[in-house]
């Protein structure tokens, strides 16, 4: 684990791991600090932990500080019956209905971010010395998804595709690219939640604690002063104010903040890996891009219900999560003492910190042969129906999974079917094969963007 960070990035050590001691153990175990961690190798135990006997696992047991570093004590960090009350209370957020009603504005800003595409492209290619456009596509993407989760959750125009130095862009590049702490602070914060509570330890940043704060305030104000109802995620958290056990600025400020930083973050990510998967194996682009055509031809426009059919570039979508889940590990912690089903005698004590390795599982070859093979049939109906429930995780599972998958998959899909039916994706000179990870951060991300040649079709 010590060399996470340094030369290792956070899967790899898990990897490890679990190709060390899958098959001979259900778990294998070490400290962090004073705390007991179990990581978990075995499919059942995996299900039997994450849904059968989710009661006793529903804490993640991450450390925040409510009172000093407010914005932190978001439904992903919430612990007990704060968490059970909130997660009941945001849970309507994405109805089925709900994404219907996002989806016209998803659509439209992915036609602006298509025009930011060509422009880059276009810019590209003037400079380039060997005819290549070679675009940065990871940052344009997650402008794109800024901009979406900003209208669709917030009613805000957070302007990025417009222009890439918007603050909530650059407050929110900064924010993810450097830590308030470094590896030690980290560690004591989650071993000793208390201690580091007293000493007033935060987790963000001041400068974006103070400009989330602020937009999240403005944002309300402005909907209090003018009367606006839009029936979207803000609607939702201010109608909390009102009810008998009702939600505190702070409170609603902090569910904003994951909505925001969750919203943009973790799909574009992914989409830049799908295209970068999709560069790599140009068999699979065109037959993605096919189907993206056929199926607009058949609707005559991009409705939600045509996107609900596009179901290669879904299966593209799936195959690039499970090589490159965002979240490479999750976590549960051990509420009471639970005796290991199948082991002999062996417990999970109170307070044992439990990892699921979501990465590894996903690079398994008993369960996807050639694990580093691109290839979406792995998720055709057939080929799903045969595998174990826990050995797709990208999303979490049981109830404490992601609450805004459908939402992550829904703008993920349309904006990689807008690209395709545009433009053609090709590694460049400077594309890194395979990709570098950046080994600092938590999250599965690629270490300088995502840099690819792209072509007009
Ligand atoms: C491709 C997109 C996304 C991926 C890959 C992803 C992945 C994940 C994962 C792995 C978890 C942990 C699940 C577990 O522990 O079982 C999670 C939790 C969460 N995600 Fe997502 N997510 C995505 C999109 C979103 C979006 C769009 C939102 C909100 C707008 C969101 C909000 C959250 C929240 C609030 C949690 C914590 C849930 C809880 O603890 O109750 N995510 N996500």
């Amino acid at each position: 684990m010590d060399k996470v960070g340094k030369t290792q990035s956070l899967r790899d050590p898990f990897r490890e791991l679990y190709n060390t001691f899958k098959g001979k153990e259900k778990f294998g175990g070490f400290y962090v600090g004073m705390r007991q961690t179990a990581v978990l190798l075995d499919l059942d135990l995996i299900k039997l932990v994450m849904i059968k006997d989710f009661q006793n696992f529903a804490n993640r047991g991450n450390y925040y500080n409510e009172q000093d570093d407010p914005l932190m004590a978001h439904l992903f960090n919430l612990d007990g019956q704060k968490w059970r009350n909130m997660r009941t209370k945001l849970t309507p957020t994405f109805t089925s209905l709900k994404m219907h009603h996002m989806y016209p504005t998803i659509v439209e800003i992915g036609d602006r971010f298509i025009n930011l595409m060509n422009e880059e492209m276009l810019k590209a290619r003037a400079v380039s010395n060997n005819g290549e456009a070679a675009v940065e596509v990871k940052d344009l993407l997650a402008r794109f998804t800024t901009d979406v989760i900003g209208s669709c959750a917030f009613g805000l125009d957070c302007n990025s595709l417009k222009d890439p130095n918007a603050e909530f862009r650059s407050v929110s590049r900064r924010m993810l690219a450097q830590r308030r702490h470094g590896p030690i602070a980290m560690s004591f914060m989650g071993t000793y939640p208390n201690l580091a509570r007293k000493l007033h330890m935060k987790f963000l940043p001041d400068y974006a604690a103070e400009f989330y704060l602020r937009v999240i305030k403005e944002s309300i104000d402005h909907r209090d002063k003018n009367n606006i109802e839009r029936g979207d995620f803000l609607n939702l958290v201010m109608e909390m104010r009102e009810a008998v056990d009702g939600m505190t600025f702070n409170q609603i400020a902090a569910q904003c903040f994951v909505f925001l930083l969750a919203g943009f973050e973790t799909s574009s990510s992914t989409m830049g890996f799908a295209l970068y998967e999709l560069a790599l194996n140009q068999d699979v682009q065109e037959k993605a891009r096919q189907e993206v055509k056929e199926i607009l031809a058949k609707h005559g426009e991009f409705t939600y219900e045509a996107m609900k059919e596009l179901k290669y570039l879904q299966q593209v979508l799936y195959e690039t999560m499970r090589k490159w889940p965002i979240l490479p590990i999750l976590t549960r912690l051990t509420e009471k003492d639970y005796p290991v089903p199948g082991t002999n005698s062996q417990v999970f004590e109170a307070g044992t910190q439990l990892i699921i390795p979501a990465d590894a599982i996903h690079h398994d070859p008993e369960i996807y042969p050639d694990p580093e093979k691109f290839d979406p049939e792995r998720f055709s109906h057939d080929a799903v129906e045969k595998r174990h429930a826990m050995t797709w995780l990208p999303f979490g599972s049981g109830p404490r999974n992601c609450i805004g998958s459908r939402f992550g998959e829904m703008q993920s899909i349309v904006g990689l079917a807008l690209l395709l039916k545009k433009f053609k994706f090709l590694p460049a000179k400077e594309t890194p094969i395979p990709l570098q990870l950046n080994k600092k951060s938590f999250l599965l991300t690629s270490d300088s963007g995502i840099v690819l040649d792209v072509q007009s079709i």
